[in-house]
């Protein structure tokens, strides 16, 4: 019997990039930085950091407690690393100082994988939502320091139509922290998230299958978007640390929030697709994921002629 493959995805992409120029360097394509990672989680902030970079950033940098930096530099060699200080295990009190140099350098910046919970680690997440001129992908840990925090609630970290992007990555465990909409009522948490999207002005990307991007666009809140691509075999380990990169590289492409979470939560499941395809769902991993975000990365892109309809 022809086994059926229910994971091919069909469906054109919400929005597409120009392909590259032939005279493209590096330069154009954005410098990034992944923020997170903590002792036995250096594997999460590898997988967003080389997701960035299979997603087409031109440079990529991982800014992890010193005491990872070996274990994370060893993933890929085309990743930079930035050791901070820290406590042994995550980022220390002082971190933030260090980090705070190198934002002015960046097209966009991710935090929250594998970052761990702790007061450097809240700095760091604090600092970065104040700071408005800078797109951020917030996940994991991040977010869960928003939720203890209470920073929902604080009017400082709002963002209007003339500040960068704030995208945050929730899985429904993570978005019921945030919002205390119930994990398993999707309708509950889409209407959560699109109350926080029309308060603070930040894309919410709601993880699941499918995902929805809940943003702000023409200056009305509440615009829900359903996600076409993806599969069960994505319920594994890293693969949201992989969505991380993702939109955090569209970011520093220069796309809006909206954009960058709607393209970037569709070429991830496309990912999903194409790595369900070549290995299966039981045994893919956010590592077939990865690799096959490199091979499907040029199907978000067209070239002028297609743009221009000739
Ligand atoms: N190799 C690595 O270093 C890895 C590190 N990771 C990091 O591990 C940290 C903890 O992340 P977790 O997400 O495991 O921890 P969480 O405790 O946030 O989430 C897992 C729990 O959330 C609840 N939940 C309810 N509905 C859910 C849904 N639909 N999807 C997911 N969870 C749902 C479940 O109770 C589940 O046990 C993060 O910092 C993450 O980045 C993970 O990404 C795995 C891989
Ligand atoms: N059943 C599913 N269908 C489609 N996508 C899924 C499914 N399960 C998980 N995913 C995707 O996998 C990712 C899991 O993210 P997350 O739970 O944060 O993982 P981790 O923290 O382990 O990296 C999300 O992008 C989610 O949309
Ligand atoms: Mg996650």
């Amino acid at each position: 019997m022809t086994p059926t493959i229910l994971t091919q995805s069909t469906n054109p992409p919400p929005l597409r990039i120009p392909r590259r120029d032939v005279s493209a360097h590096k330069g154009n394509f954005g410098r990034v930085l992944l923020v997170g990672g903590s002792r036995g989680m250096a594997g999460s902030v590898s997988l967003s950091s080389i997701a960035a970079l299979h997603t087409g950033s031109g440079l990529v940098a991982a800014a992890v407690p010193d005491c990872i930096l070996d274990c994370v530099a060893g993933f890929h060699p085309a990743i930079m690393t930035h050791g901070m200080s820290d406590d042994g295990q995550k980022f220390a009190d002082s971190a933030w100082e260090s980090l705070r140099e190198r934002l002015p350098a960046q097209a966009a910046v991710g935090c929250g994988p594998g970052i761990s919970r702790g007061p450097g680690s809240a700095t760091i997440v604090a600092g970065l939502l104040a700071k408005k001129d800078l797109p951020v992908v917030l996940d994991a840990d991040a977010l869960n320091i928003i939720a203890e925090q209470d920073w929902l609630r604080d009017d400082r970290f709002q963002r209007s139509s003339n500040d960068a992007a704030c995208v945050l990555t929730p899985h429904p465990g993570e978005l019921q922290r945030l919002t205390g909409a119930s994990a398993n009522d999707v309708d509950a948490q889409l209407k959560a998230a699109e109350k926080l999207t029309g308060r603070l002005g930040w894309t919410i990307v709601v993880k699941g299958g499918p995902s929805h991007v809940v943003s702000k666009r023409d200056g009305q809140p509440g615009s829900i978007w359903q996600n076409t691509t993806g599969n069960p075999g994505m319920a594994t380990a890293g693969c949201g640390d992989v969505l991380t990169g993702v939109v955090t590289s569209l970011l520093g492409q220069g796309l809006s929030g909206s954009d960058a979470a709607r393209l970037g939560v569709w070429i991830h499941g496309r990912s999903g697709d194409e790595a369900a395809a070549r290995v299966s769902l039981a045994g893919m991993t956010a590592v077939h994921v990865l690799d096959s975000l490199a091979i499907v990365a040029d199907e978000m892109t067209t070239d002028a002629s297609e743009r221009d309809g000739i």
